[in-house]
């Protein structure tokens, strides 16, 4: 809807009224229409200006409205209406101006910005492209570099930088729509002609194609394989080559590409899964709309190794006051100058002051007295967690929340150590914890709804992508890892190598394949988790059964690579080779390929081939099985909780929406029948035998995603 209103006599205000965000719905859409049609014709009307409700200008069309069949009057004659109207129409930009949100702004013959909105146009971050004209009209505006860089990216400019880049023509701390008013009385009558951008030529740029090839292949390297942010690089190149109308032509063949394409899908369903995590519900019914959080203004972080480090840089850059407790001197010390260097390096990046008088060391943990809230971050071994959760529990004030950064330990082992387990929750990072998005927050069954709001919240005001999800052995993120690093041993040892398995997974658009990962990360770190668990044996035994542990068909390669000293990057052995310990360049190790042809010979196993296709099903569809299982035990509270983890701390393509989304595009069935396959085939692997969960949605009849609550939920009244 848009509202409209006469004010200083001869000034028409139009208001976009669609809460949250002022979205361009089909209401919205014609009340613009109709109400620019009633400034123009209004003889008493010398100028027209274009708001907001409620401090926003506009969040862009409604993206919901896309899945749907749109109605309503088309955006682009909406806004070459105002842009050939006889009369100024001046866009007050508050909040935010964003994609058909700015591409009306940019329809507009003017534009005042407040000091603190926010102008972008992300559509490429959707999937798609600014297609009301905006791939058009902002590098006639800003010229093509700067144009490119804003639309390839799909990156918000503060108001400042877009007045810099000619985006906006003035810049207000004070009430924007007044400003825009007094702007429009004063330009009342001047001449239209040099404000309509549609009718500019592109600013002339020396060495057009150079350019464009450059940018073309930097955005085809980052892209992975989606597709959306080539198509704006050549769209923007409609722009600069092109006349305006034969411009806009391309922009609209190039997003009716886009607009029917799997990735926009993927992409838009990321962007609400994304928020769809923040209104969590626990199996007891607690939930985020009915739990109120405690406020947090004063943290401790108990560990200042790379978690407990990361951790306090995340919190101080929030603006929490953070003591950091680390008994031993030298590490104290070492920790403190780490931390500043992050603060300090962090700040700078983004133009403010660092943090540093926000944390206060301490080898004591009497210190974290008087704190709200507490995260340990201690080496991961049970009895020294205990050992701190009881001293906190001792030392900090009632009603301090107790947190564990454990990534494998048992959150509610850890609570049944404390007097008050209700205050326990556990706060899973991700290294390095200032940089990385995701953290899962795992509550355990008597962790209190209060608790776990606190940590959502927490979590939220760091930036984190927060994911509430229940207490198991590895959590979410982990527990689907497992299934899938085991495929990928199980196809060294058929045969594949790490070369192929990690192209075939960095083609379908992960950053690192497994193999390539492992060695960042360290080939020690899943050797000591196995050694817990008693898997771990002696190298020598050969044959079948030296690979059939517990139960279960086992590979110890990665164990033996363990004890030849190859732990990954940081010794400079790993499933590759590297310059030297610490070097990042994997390299072809030909020790490697000859030690798995004599492992397989000592085991008689015959290489056979395999291609990507089979690396893609085993790898992926046993994670995505163990999503299912996730799903059916409670732990995850829906599949967009479980693509949120994926997408945002495992490296999961996000134009393919995350693994339950992507199942669901693959179908079910499909899945289930690979799944079914490979369980043939290799029987003494668990983790193929399909859940019970994708059986009966595939018996269900396969519902898409978005009503797989609804049918898990009828699934489970019917057991
Ligand atoms: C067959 C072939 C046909 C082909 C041709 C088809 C042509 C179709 C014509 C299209 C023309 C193109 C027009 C344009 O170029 C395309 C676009 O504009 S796409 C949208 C671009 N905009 C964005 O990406 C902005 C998205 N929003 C945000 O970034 C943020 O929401 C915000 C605006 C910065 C506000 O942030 P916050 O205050 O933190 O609030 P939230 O993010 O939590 O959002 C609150 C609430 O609002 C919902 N929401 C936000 N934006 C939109 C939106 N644009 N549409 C719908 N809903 C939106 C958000 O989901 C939250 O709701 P909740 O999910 O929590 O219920």
């Amino acid at each position: 809807m848009a509202e409209y209103n006469r004010v200083s006599e001869c000034v028409g205000l139009i208001t976009l009224r669609n809460p949250p965000v002022n979205a361009l719905s089909a209401a919205v859409r014609q009340g613009i229409v109709d109400t620019v049609q009633r400034a123009l014709s209004d003889p008493n009307v010398k100028s027209v200006v274009i708001c907001g409700q409620n401090g926003i200008f506009c969040g862009g069309a409604d993206i919901k409205e896309f899945g749907s069949n749109m109605t309503g009057p088309p955006l682009i004659p909406m806004i070459h209406a105002i842009e050939s109207a006889n009369k100024p129409v001046v866009a007050a930009i508050e909040g935010s101006a964003l994609g058909g949100g700015l591409e009306l702004a940019l329809g507009c013959h003017y534009r005042i910005a407040h000091s603190k909105a926010r102008l972008g146009l992300p559509e490429v971050s959707l999937g798609l492209l600014p297609a009301a004209g905006g791939s058009q009209r902002l590098p006639r505006l800003i010229g093509v570099p700067a144009a490119l860089n804003l639309i390839t990216t799909g990156r918000h400019v503060t108001a400042a930088e877009a007045l810099q880049l000619g985006i906006v023509d003035q810049v207000t701390d004070h009430n924007t729509v007044a400003a825009a008013v007094k702007f429009a009385l004063s330009v009342a009558g001047r001449s239209l002609d040099p404000r309509r951008i549609s009718t500019h030529p592109c600013p002339q740029q020396p060495d057009l194609d150079a350019l464009f090839e450059e940018v073309m292949q930097k955005v085809r390297q980052s892209a992975r394989g989606a597709i959306a942010p080539i198509a704006c690089v050549q769209a923007v190149r409609a722009a600069a080559t092109l006349p305006y109308a034969q411009g806009m032509e391309r922009e609209r063949e190039l997003m009716a590409t886009l607009f029917t394409s799997g990735q926009a899908r993927a992409l838009q369903y990321c962007f609400f899964a994304e928020r769809a995590v923040g209104r969590w519900r626990m199996p007891s019914g607690a939930r985020w709309d009915t739990s109120k959080p405690r406020p947090v203004h004063k943290a401790a972080v108990i560990g200042l190794g790379t978690m407990g480090r990361g951790i306090t840089v995340a919190l101080a850059q929030t603006g929490l006051s953070v003591i950091a407790v680390e008994t031993q001197e030298k590490q104290l010390m070492e920790a403190k100058q780490a931390i500043s260097g992050m603060l300090e390096r962090g700040a700078k990046r983004r133009g403010v002051a660092p943090a540093l008088d926000g944390v206060i060391y301490s080898q004591n943990i009497q210190a974290v007295a008087d704190v709200d809230l507490v995260i340990e971050a201690v080496f991961e071994d049970i009895a020294l967690k205990t050992k701190v959760f009881q001293q906190l529990s001792a030392v900090c004030k009632p009603g301090t929340l107790l947190c564990t950064n454990t990534s494998a330990l048992d959150v509610d082992q850890l609570a049944s150590e404390t007097p008050n387990p209700e205050l326990v929750v556990g706060m899973h990072f991700f290294a390095p914890a200032h940089v990385m998005k995701l953290l899962e927050v795992v509550y355990g069954p008597r962790s209190s709804p209060q608790a776990v709001a606190t940590a959502m919240q927490l979590g939220k005001k760091m930036g984190k992508a927060s994911v509430a999800v229940g207490n198991c052995r590895g959590f979410v993120g982990n527990r689907m890892l497992k299934p899938y690093i085991e495929e990928a041993f199980f196809l060294l040892e058929e045969g594949a190598t790490p070369e192929l398995v990690d192209q075939a997974l960095e083609e379908f658009g992960f950053p690192m394949g497994v193999f390539r990962m492992s060695d960042l990360s360290g080939l020690d770190v899943g050797w000591r988790v196995r050694k817990g668990d008693g898997l771990v044996e002696p190298g020598t035994a050969s044959g079948r059964s030296a690979r059939i542990r517990q139960g279960r068909r086992y590979s110890p390669l990665g164990d033996l690579l363990c004890e030849e000293g190859h732990f990954g990057q940081k010794t400079g052995r790993g499933w590759y080779q590297y310059d030297k310990p610490g070097s990042r360049v994997a390299r072809f190790d030909p020790w490697l390929h000859s030690f798995l042809g004599a492992y397989r010979a000592q085991h008689g196993l015959v290489a056979r081939r395999i291609d990507h296709q089979e690396v893609l099903e085993r790898c992926l569809y046993a994670l995505i099985n163990e999503g299912f299982h996730i799903l059916d035990d409670g732990i995850a509270a829906g599949p967009e909780d479980i693509d949120v983890i994926y997408v945002s701390g495992y490296g999961w393509p996000r134009h393919r929406g995350g693994p339950m989304f992507y199942a669901n595009m693959v179908g079910l069935a499909k899945v289930l029948e690979r799944l079914e396959h490979y369980q043939q085939l290799h029987p003494e692997v668990p983790h193929l035998q399909p859940s019970s969960l994708l059986r009966r949605l595939v018996a269900s009849g396969s519902p898409p995603i978005h009503k797989w609550g609804e049918a898990i939920k009828k699934l489970h009244s019917q057991l």
